[in-house]
């Protein structure tokens, strides 16, 4: 099949899988897979590797991911390269077929994984021209489809895609959040309400409010010296506190922040007033924000990416960053008690604050990388240094 450019309305010969924006445009292409319909917002990513990490990120819930860098799928998967236990990211656009696996650590092909895990895949899209098209009128909302015969309803396509309410004033944290307590320690998730120290001795004790967590977080923390043990994004103030936790984590997260009100920030501001070290990353530090009287808006492309340069305010060191947000503080609106720390310096947005009368930071990128650079892990080391400082009034 000729691959025509985007958008392109008469479907050409042989085309399995089509991308069906609101505003009416149409690609069509060829679907792996599982075979369906999935809407959301079509975002793009320009990270080089790491697909299955992103997929499985559950801030990614509610979206349909364009890859830019064109080869995906040429290391499999595997059951290691996840951030959760399942893919939340709704469906992925990219411009070459998935070609058989070549890696070692391949433990089936990207199209079998996709399958097993109902997320649709769509192929020969020319992703360059849907990303300008991304870049030039925003993160627009669509469905991508794949049907084996080739039959499609365009209309109710169209229908569906125009139906769905969008990203803003969603919240999605409640839908992803894992609903049972647990422990991460090691590498293991262990199931169940309470930390059980094991041989891990005197670490300082993180409870993690899971808003749509990477896995990623709970290694780095435990990497940094702590131990973790997660709560639903719902748990009480008295809940989080009956675990004696030595500070608390604010996790990365899908959908809206300012959707979260009413259950996240309440309980983040009782938090706050225990004078208990408190770390956000991503939804996290949007929250953080929110809680604190500042507001959220939503960005007109996002920023999804492996190499984003985010500018550390208080020496000017250049932090090369993983980013994945579609909302983000607004500046202006932040309190005289928080400062900002770190910059976006690919569109000056704010990129991390910390609170002036509090042991409180967080940041809009993603240290943990996974995928991405690592130059920020220095801030799980500092968090962890905080709850040292902060230990003796554990409880
Ligand atoms: N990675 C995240 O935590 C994303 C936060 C939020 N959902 C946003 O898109 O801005």
């Amino acid at each position: 099949m000729a691959e025509p450019e985007f958008p392109h309305a008469s479907k050409p010969e042989g085309a399995t899988g089509v991308l069906v924006l609101a505003n009416g445009e149409v690609a069509w292409g060829r679907g792996f897979g599982a075979e369906g319909a999935a809407v959301g917002e079509v975002c793009f990513h320009t990270a080089m590797t790491g697909y299955q990490e992103i997929m499985t990120d559950p801030s990614f819930a509610g979206q349909i991911i364009t890859f830019t860098f064109p080869h995906i799928g040429n290391v499999g998967a595997n059951p290691d390269d996840v951030e959760a236990d399942n893919p939340h990211a709704l469906g992925m656009i990219v411009r070459e077929d998935p070609t058989a696996p070549s890696n070692f650590r391949a433990m089936e092909n990207l199209d079998g994984w996709m399958k097993r895990h109902t997320r649709i895949g769509l192929a020969g899209i020319d992703t360059r021209a849907l990303t300008r098209r991304i870049r030039s009128g925003g993160a627009p909302n669509g469905v991508v489809a794949h049907s084996s015969s080739g039959d499609f309803d365009l209309d109710a396509l169209l229908k569906m895609a125009r139906g769905w309410p969008g990203l803003e004033g969603m919240d999605l944290a409640k839908d992803v959040t894992r609903e049972t307590h647990g422990t991460w320690a090691g590498g293991i998730w262990r199931l169940g309400f309470g930390y059980d120290a094991g041989d891990e001795g005197e670490r300082p004790h993180v409870v993690a409010i899971d808003y749509g967590s990477k896995f990623n977080i709970f290694r780095n923390l435990v990497q940094a010296g702590a131990k973790v043990s997660v709560v639903p994004a719902t748990a009480t103030f008295d809940e989080i506190m009956a675990l004696h936790p030595d500070g608390i984590f604010l996790s990365n997260g899908p959908g809206d922040p300012a959707a979260t009100g009413d259950y996240a920030v309440p309980v983040i501001r009782q938090l706050l007033e225990t004078g208990k070290p408190l770390f956000g990353i991503c939804l996290g530090h949007q929250l953080l924000a929110l809680a604190v009287g500042a507001r959220t808006t939503k960005m007109f492309q996002g920023h999804r990416g492996a190499n984003h340069p985010v500018k550390r305010v208080a020496d000017g060191a250049v932090e090369i960053t993983s980013m994945n947000h579609g909302f983000a503080v607004e500046r202006d609106s932040l309190p005289a008690n928080a400062r900002e720390t770190h910059v976006s310096l690919f569109d000056g947005s704010n990129a991390g604050l910390e609170l002036t009368d509090r042991p409180a930071f967080s940041v809009q990128y993603h240290p943990e990388a996974s995928p991405g650079p690592q130059d920020s892990f220095y801030l799980f080391e500092r968090f962890v240094a905080l709850l040292g400082k902060h230990a003796v009034s554990n409880g």
